[in-house]
């Protein structure tokens, strides 16, 4: 980073940071090593200029922004083909360079082929035999086929049991034919589907000897290898604009009686032999491994997409300058105003929090999909409840924080050259796919009003969820502790409270007559309280853990900063839940207003640390890509060049003048 001509307040900013920014980098990425390993692949990739546009891509028409998407995603698969070839180090290499932060920066509205890697190349994984994956998976990695996963239809996204699409097996061929029965049976929504992937998972409803076994996913080739045109059968094409992520190529699909040979279903779990017999799954839950999989991984993206926003909201906070509160004295920062302070530290925090919490449930997730290889189930269903909140609270948090960050930039955040409204775009979008949060919670929720009813038979639960039986343990609400050890114990009595009340609603209702199915609707506003209730107290709880377990091993300096953004995001969360906790735990009046004071102490305390903390994120200028939130802090001289090259400024009158304004004011038109 050059500290050439760099803004003097943000300059002032960065003299009295109190730690060593290049320590928390390093921490941040695991390691002196890994810092440098990130480097050196953020130069493999900006030093083939893929990034640079000669008009903003933003001017160009729906078509050219995807041509754009397709050249600019191919030249980044070329640098990851030059990677492997360096170290073979696989999913590795597609996630560094494709993977949020750099990824996005390259194809700010999404690319055409994330979905290759970020599912189909994953589904060939998990769900394919060995033979298949000998098969497909090479050709796969190397990008000599390009697939997506086409799961949604036009009539079902959430409600996978209800897909239409048919796949039904003919021993006299040993093939599968796959159908759309109706308009609704078309697949809607796969990334890449409409003019990129020639192949492509599909999960559809098998059927073998006149019965139906429920959805498996198959892999079916679309387009010819070599011209690229539709096969016969398949009808494909785009779904149109959407609020963002419109360089991804979102497709329809429908078959019309498309034939596939048998070895085309991916049979790692269920298999179908040739004389159409069916083999069943140990679990039919293994052919939903995908969307976990995703879901864990969409933690870790989120934290980069609220790294980057927060980091231009901040620098851009230090450079703007606005009101004078006090009169004969200068303008004041707008960072300097503690509500500035209050809508950006949290999202530093947040970044913190997640980011360890993704980590976390990474190693769950590995170990767990060990444990299935092996054949041991057990602990699915903790990962799938763990996994669904995770994403549904993170994708939810990090919506909130770029948009928050949006705000706090005032009209200049509106502009697309400060690059928060297509990382609003891309963020609020994983809200819904993937699965939409609130269904997600409520899958959550299944979990904790069975990990309760064990919990009541006096049974053992599984350590995410063991605190429901040891917060229920004492007779009395025991005294609240304005500690952040109290705080995380109160979070976990409120989640418990809110399970404990969901199930006795439960119970209530069918003992009027309800169904279980109808007393649990009517129990559902408070069934995804409880989850995201729950999902809190993990959160909080894994921050401040984890975070306990490194302070030992940073500097003072350092250690003492995050020490302060754990608080930070303790506090913060208890004070947005005051309701909650008066409701379930023993806090006070005085509690409340300690815990009020002590979050403003501690903005204030971070405050000369602000811009230091976003500058440990590293986001470079070129991945950045923000007007405001450069590392320089040149603002308004990048906000006018980014004006200047809009296309309507390329000549001083518009042709529209002649043609419409003038007839119009001269009422001639
Ligand atoms: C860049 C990205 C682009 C985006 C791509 C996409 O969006 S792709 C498209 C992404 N699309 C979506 O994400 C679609 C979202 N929809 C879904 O995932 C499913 O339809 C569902 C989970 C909501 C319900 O499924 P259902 O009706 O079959 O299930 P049910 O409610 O009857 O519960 C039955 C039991 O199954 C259990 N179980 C469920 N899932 C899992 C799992 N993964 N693992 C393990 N277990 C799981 C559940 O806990 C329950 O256990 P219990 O309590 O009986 O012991
Ligand atoms: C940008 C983007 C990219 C996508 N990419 C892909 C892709 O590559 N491949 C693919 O297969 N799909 C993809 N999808 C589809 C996505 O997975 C679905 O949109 C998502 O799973 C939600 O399903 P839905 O659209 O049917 O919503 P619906 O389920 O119709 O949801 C509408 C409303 O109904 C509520 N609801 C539905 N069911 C319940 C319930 N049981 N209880 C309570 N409330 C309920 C929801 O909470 C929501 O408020 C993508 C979607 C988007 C937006």
């Amino acid at each position: 980073m050059s500290n050439t001509k760099v803004n003097p307040d943000l300059q002032r900013e960065r003299d009295k940071c109190t730690f060593n920014v290049t320590e928390l980098i390093n921490l941040i990425d695991g390691g002196v090593q890994k810092t440098e390993e990130r480097k050196k692949q953020e130069d493999m990739v900006l030093s083939e200029g893929i990034h640079i546009e000669d008009v903003p891509s933003e001017y160009l028409s729906h078509k050219e922004k995807y041509e754009l998407a397709v050249k600019k995603a191919c030249l980044l698969f070329k640098v990851i083909r030059k990677m492997q070839e360096e170290d073979n180090a696989g999913m590795e290499n597609y996630r560094a360079v494709l993977g949020g932060k750099l990824g996005s920066a390259i194809l700010q509205d999404g690319s055409p082929l994330t979905l290759h890697y970020v599912m189909f190349i994953p589904t060939l994984m998990g769900q394919a035999s060995v033979e298949q994956q000998v098969h497909w998976i090479g050709r796969a990695f190397d990008l000599n086929i390009i697939g997506t996963y086409a799961q949604t239809e036009l009539g079902h996204g959430t409600f996978i049991r209800g897909l239409e699409t048919t796949a039904t097996y003919d021993p006299s061929t040993k093939e599968f034919v796959l159908h759309s029965p109706t308009l609704t049976a078309y697949k809607w929504w796969p990334g890449g589907l409409a003019h990129t992937a020639n192949y492509c998972i599909v999960m559809a409803q098998l059927y073998t000897k006149g019965q139906c076994h429920g959805i498996h996913p198959f892999i079916v080739q679309l387009r010819d290898e070599e011209t690229h045109m539709p096969l016969k059968g398949i009808k494909i094409g785009e779904i149109g604009v959407k609020l963002g992520m419109n360089g991804t190529n979102n497709g329809f699909l429908g078959f019309d009686h498309v034939r596939i040979p048998r070895e085309h279903m991916l049979m790692k779990n269920s298999k179908v032999l040739e004389d159409g017999t069916y083999v069943n799954s140990p679990s039919s839950k293994l052919a939903y491994g995908t969307m976990m999989f995703v879901r864990v991984v969409l933690v870790t993206d989120m934290c980069n997409y609220m790294a980057k926003a927060v980091t231009i909201a901040m620098r851009y906070s230090a450079v703007r300058r606005q009101s004078q509160p006090k009169p004969n004295e200068p303008e004041p920062q707008i960072l300097d105003y503690l509500t500035q302070q209050h809508k950006l530290l949290i999202g530093v925090a947040s970044v913190h929090a997640f980011r360890l919490n993704a980590d976390w449930l990474w190693n769950m997730y590995n170990n767990v999909t060990a444990e299935l290889d092996a054949g041991d189930l057990e602990r699915l269903p903790e990962l799938h409840a763990l996994s669904c909140c995770l994403k549904a609270v993170s994708t939810a948090d990090a919506a909130e924080c770029v948009e928050r960050c949006r705000l706090a930039c005032g009209g200049h955040g509106y502009m697309l050259a400060s690059n928060l409204p297509s990382t609003y775009g891309l963020t609020t979008a994983a809200c819904t796919y993937e699965g939409e949060n609130t269904v997600l919670l409520l899958q959550t929720a299944r979990y904790l009003v069975k990990a309760w009813q064990q919990a009541a038979g006096g049974n053992a639960l599984t350590p995410t969820v063991s605190y429901i039986a040891t917060v229920n343990s004492g007779r009395r609400l025991p005294p609240w502790e304005n500690t952040i050890e109290g705080i995380i114990k109160g979070f976990q009595r409120v989640a418990a409270g809110k399970i404990g009340l969901c199930v006795s609603n439960i119970e209530k209702r069918q003992n009027t007559g309800l169904s279980y199915e109808d007393a649990w609707n009517m129990t559902s506003v408070q069934l995804a309280s409880a989850s995201e209730a729950h999902c809190r107290a993990i959160l909080l709880y894994t921050y401040y853990t984890e975070t306990e377990k490194i302070v030992n091993t940073v500097s003072p300096a350092l250690r003492q900063v995050l020490l302060q953004l754990v608080d930070l995001y303790v506090v913060y969360w208890a004070l947005q839940r005051l309701g909650d906790l008066l409701r379930f735990t023993s806090i006070s009046e005085k509690d409340i207003d300690e815990l009020q004071r002590w979050y403003e102490d501690l903005l204030t305390k971070l405050r000369p640390n602000a811009v230091g903390l976003v500058d440990a994120f590293d986001i470079r200028d070129e991945i950045l890509r923000s007007a405001l939130g450069a590392y320089d802090g040149r603002v308004y001289e990048r906000l006018m060049e980014a004006a200047l090259r809009s296309p309507l400024n390329a000549e001083p009158v518009n042709s529209s003048f002649h043609k419409y304004l003038k007839p119009f004011m001269q009422g001639k038109l």
